[in-house]
C-alpha cells in the first residue's frame, strides 16, 4: 500500500510541457511521422528583445519581451501579448503553439503567436506602460504587421495597450494601419463586441456541452476562477442567462455565495475596490476551495496549470470549460476524464476571441464596419459549428473532446504544409 504522505509529488509540469504532451498525443492519433511532428513541435520564429524603460522618478530599469510566431502556414500569425511578471519564453512558446490550433479548429485563415513581456504591470503608471510597450513594439517590429502577425490583448494587457502598438506601428510606417492589432479601442478601428467575445463563446461553448447532456445553462451552478476581461463578462453572461453562479476568484482570493451571487453588484463592487475579495454578498473563498466546489459547471478563467494531478482530484464539477489557456495539466487531464469530467479544451472554448479578433481585422482591411447583431451572429454560429465538429468526432472516434479538438486543428495544419510543399 502506498503511504500518500512520503510519496514524492510528480514535478510541476509546465506550459510548454503541456503543450508538448498534447500535440504529441494529436501526432499518435493522426498516425503522423516524427519529422513532421518535430516540425509542429518547434516555433517558426521568435524574437526576444530588451526592453529599457526610464521610470517616472528616472531610474532605469530593463525588461525582456518575446515574439514568438510558432506556425504561419495558414497565414499570418495571431495572438495576445501578456504582461506578467511570470512570462518566460517558454510560455509564450506554449501559447503560441496553443493559438496555432485554436485558429485552425475554428478555421479563422491564421498561424499562431503570442507576445509577453515580463513585467508586474500593475506596478507600473500608465505612463511606462505605454513606454514600455512603444519600445516593445519599435523592437519587434520588423516581423509584425496586418499580414505578418496581428497583435491582441491577454492578461495584463487591454485595449489601450492594442491601441499604442498600432500607433507606434502606423507611425514607423507614416500612415494608419489599424490591421495590425485587433482588440483595439472602436475609435481607432476596434470591433463592436470584440471585448465580450471571448467570454460569450465561452458560455456558447458551455452551452452545448450541456445541451449534450440535455441540460440547460438556466439549471446549472457554476464557479469562475478569475475576474478579468474573460472571467467577469463570463460570470455576467452565466447570470443572464440564468446559471446560479456560486463563486469567482482573482488572484487575491474569492468569494462564495451557496444561493448564486448577485453578480451586478459584485461587478459594481469590483469597479470600486478593484478586486472580488471583500464583497459582502458573499463568504471569503481560496483559489484552492473554489476549485474543489460542489458545482455543476467549473470555468478556470486565470492562468496555466490550475488544474494538476492533485487539485484535479478534487473536482466535484461535471463539465470544466477552459476560458483560460492551458489550465488543466496533461495528469490533470487524465484525473479529470477517470472521473468522468466533460473538459471542453481551451482551443475551442475560448476561441471566440480570435474569431472576433478576425472579424476585427476583415472590418479593417475593408474600411467597413458590421452591426453589433452581425457580430454576435457570426461568432455563435462559428463557436456552435466548432463545438460540432469536434464533438462529432470526438464521439465517432472514442475520443476526449480535447483530443478530438487537437486532431482537427493539427490536422489542418499539416494539410496547409502537405498542400504548400513543406511537408517533411
Ligand atoms: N483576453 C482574451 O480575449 C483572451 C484571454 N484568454 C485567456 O483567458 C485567461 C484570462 O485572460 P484575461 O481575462 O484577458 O486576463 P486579465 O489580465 O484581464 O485577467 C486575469 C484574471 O486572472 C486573475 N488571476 C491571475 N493569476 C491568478 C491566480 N494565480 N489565481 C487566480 N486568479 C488569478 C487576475 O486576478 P487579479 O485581477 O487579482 O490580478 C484576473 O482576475 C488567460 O489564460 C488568457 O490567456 C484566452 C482567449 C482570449
Ligand atoms: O484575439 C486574438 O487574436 C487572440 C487572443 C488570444 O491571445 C487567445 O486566444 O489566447
Amino acid at each position: 500500500m502506498t503511504d500518500q504522505a512520503t510519496e514524492p509529488r510528480p514535478p510541476h509540469t509546465t506550459p510548454l510541457e503541456t503543450a508538448r504532451a498534447q500535440l504529441a498525443s494529436a501526432i499518435e492519433i493522426l498516425g503522423y511521422g516524427e519529422g513532421l511532428h518535430q516540425m509542429l513541435a518547434t516555433p517558426r520564429r521568435e524574437m526576444n528583445v530588451a526592453i529599457p524603460l526610464r521610470r517616472d522618478d528616472g531610474e532605469v530599469v530593463l525588461f525582456t519581451g518575446y515574439r514568438v510566431q510558432h506556425n504561419i502556414s495558414r497565414g499570418p500569425g495571431k495572438g495576445g501579448l501578456r504582461y506578467s511578471s511570470s512570462v518566460d519564453v517558454d510560455e509564450v512558446r506554449a501559447l503560441a503553439m496553443w493559438m496555432t490550433w485554436k485558429c485552425a479548429v475554428v478555421d479563422v485563415p491564421y498561424g499562431g503567436a503570442k507576445g509577453g513581456v515580463t513585467i508586474d504591470p500593475r506596478l507600473h503608471s500608465q505612463a511606462e506602460l505605454e513606454r514600455v510597450t512603444r519600445r516593445y513594439t519599435s523592437e519587434i517590429m520588423p516581423i509584425i504587421g496586418p499580414e505578418r502577425d496581428i497583435m491582441a490583448p491577454d492578461i495584463g494587457t487591454d485595449e489601450q495597450t492594442m491601441a499604442w502598438v498600432m500607433d507606434t506601428y502606423s507611425v514607423n510606417l507614416g500612415y494608419t494601419i489599424p490591421a495590425v492589432t485587433t482588440g483595439k479601442p472602436l475609435a481607432v478601428g476596434g470591433s463592436l463586441g470584440r471585448p465580450t467575445a471571448t467570454s460569450r463563446g465561452v458560455v456558447h461553448a458551455a452551452t452545448a456541452a450541456l445541451a449534450d447532456a440535455g441540460v440547460r445553462l438556466d439549471e446549472v451552478s457554476a464557479a469562475v476562477q478569475g475576474f478579468g476581461k474573460v472571467g467577469s463578462h463570463a460570470c455576467r453572461f452565466l447570470h443572464e442567462a440564468g446559471a446560479r453562479v456560486v463563486a469567482v476568484s482573482d488572484e487575491h482570493g474569492g468569494v462564495r455565495a451557496a444561493d448564486g451571487l448577485d453578480v451586478p453588484a459584485l461587478l459594481r463592487h469590483v469597479q470600486e475596490a478593484g478586486t472580488v475579495t471583500g464583497f459582502a454578498g458573499g463568504e471569503p473563498i481560496s483559489n484552492a476551495e473554489l476549485l474543489a466546489l460542489d458545482v455543476d459547471l467549473l470555468i478556470p478563467a486565470a492562468v496555466e496549470g490550475v488544474l494538476d494531478e492533485e487539485s484535479a482530484a478534487r473536482v466535484k464539477a461535471r463539465w470544466v470549460v477552459e476560458a483560460a489557456n492551458g489550465p488543466t495539466t496533461t495528469e490533470g487531464d487524465r484525473v479529470l476524464a477517470d472521473r468522468g469530467v466533460q473538459v471542453v479544451p481551451d482551443i475551442l472554448a475560448n476561441a471566440g476571441g480570435v474569431i472576433v479578433s478576425y472579424f476585427e481585422w476583415v472590418q479593417a482591411n475593408q474600411a467597413y464596419w458590421w452591426t453589433e447583431h452581425e457580430i454576435a451572429e457570426r461568432l455563435e454560429q462559428r463557436m456552435l459549428a466548432s463545438y460540432r465538429s469536434v464533438a462529432s468526432l470526438a464521439h465517432a472516434e472514442g475520443l476526449s473532446l480535447r483530443d478530438a479538438a487537437l486532431a482537427i486543428g493539427v490536422r489542418r495544419v499539416a494539410e496547409a504544409h502537405q498542400i504548400r510543399g513543406l511537408y517533411p
